[in-house]
């Protein structure tokens, strides 16, 4: 384990508001791109994380070898109002174009501060590294959507590496009002050769394509692999999905809760070139798998509160075609 961090970073002492305090020793609070403020995790070995207070937003994910394995465009865009592009944005109160709002809703472009009393969560206690968030509306998020809401996340490193993420969203609306949302972990996973990659854990399941005026459509056959663009959205997903990198010989496993569905997402190379944010063949070394509830808004009422979990884990794989044990991944 890395020794401890100092509590009170440098650069939020150096400014007029109080400083922000980190509760964990392993977590740090330093300068990051743009001069913007990001968080360091430090869990066992050389495992790591990195979190932007803007956005709320993962952006690095390392193993004990100090390997990344999260993708973030090496054009990635700094600076508010754009969302930084990979790493694990926070879509909410809305996912992709389901509603009136911008795209994937404002989470992801807002400043979050750290919460240094968060109501307890059970933890496990061989976590070390961990920091929580909150988002509140400000008075012109209000005016585009008028709830009143809480949204705390706590993103932490497990003993093993493992990163999670965990949402807890309230309405604290004093009028009475319930409200609903559309929600996802846009997580960008960093993957070898796209073309090498198998998604496994969605075969069979129904899906609405992005691509298609979100018709509805059935998988059919084997393990999803990648040829061209894909933008589905998987309903009623497994609690676990596996995405295998062949090249790498890893595997990632991503355990959801709370989220029924998964959005499978990869831009292939006409809309990479559209993007300003994104080079033009990163296509290739990227895929996102995106835990998320889309087709069924989720509502609350005031004083309830929704829990949305994410739990990531990247294990060797031995594997070689048609040699994976699917179950030994889903299930072990
Ligand atoms: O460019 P953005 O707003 O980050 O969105 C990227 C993609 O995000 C995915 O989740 C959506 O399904 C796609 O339709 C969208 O293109």
């Amino acid at each position: 384990m890395a020794g401890p961090a100092p509590a009170v970073a440098a650069s939020a002492a150096a400014s007029q508001s109080p400083p922000m305090q980190l509760p964990s020793p392993f977590a740090e609070l330093v300068k990051g791109s743009s001069g913007l403020e990001k968080i360091v995790l430090r869990g066992a070995r050389n495992c790591c994380a990195e979190i932007y207070l803007y956005g709320g937003q993962v952006t690095s994910w390392k193993n004990d070898n100090g390997e990344e394995l999260l993708f973030l465009s090496s054009k990635a865009i700094f600076k508010p109002p754009k969302a930084i592009r990979g790493g694990i944005p926070i879509c909410f109160p809305q996912f992709g174009t389901h509603g009136n709002l911008e795209q994937h809703g404002f989470a992801r472009n807002r400043f979050w501060t750290i919460d240094n009393n968060p109501p307890p969560l059970p933890v496990n206690p061989a976590i070390k590294a961990y920091v929580d968030l909150i988002l509140k509306p400000s008075e012109e998020d209000l005016k585009i959507w008028p709830h009143s809401f809480e949204f705390r996340l706590r993103v932490s490193l497990g003993p093993s590496g493992d990163l999670s993420l965990t949402s807890r969203i309230r309405n604290t609306n004093t009028d009475g009002r319930p409200f609903s949302y559309t929600f996802a972990y846009h997580t960008y996973f960093s993957v070898s050769d796209i073309s090498e990659v198998r998604v496994e854990g969605l075969e069979t399941m129904d899906y609405l394509d992005n691509l298609k005026a979100k018709e509805r459509f059935t998988e059919q056959g084997d393990a999803i692999v990648f040829e061209s663009e894909v933008d589905k959205v998987y309903l009623a997903a497994p609690s676990k999905i596996a995405i295998i990198d062949h090249e790498k010989k890893r595997t990632f496993v991503v355990t959801k809760e709370g989220l029924p569905d998964a959005v499978v997402w990869n831009p292939w190379d006409k809309k990479a070139k559209a993007m300003q944010d994104f080079g033009d063949a990163e296509y290739k070394s990227m895929l996102c798998v995106e835990p998320a509830a889309v087709e069924r808004p989720i509502t609350l009422k005031p004083g309830e509160e929704w829990k949305g979990r994410l739990v990531l884990s990247a294990v060797p794989s031995s594997y070689c075609s048609g040699q994976l044990d699917p179950s030994e991944v889903l299930q072990g």
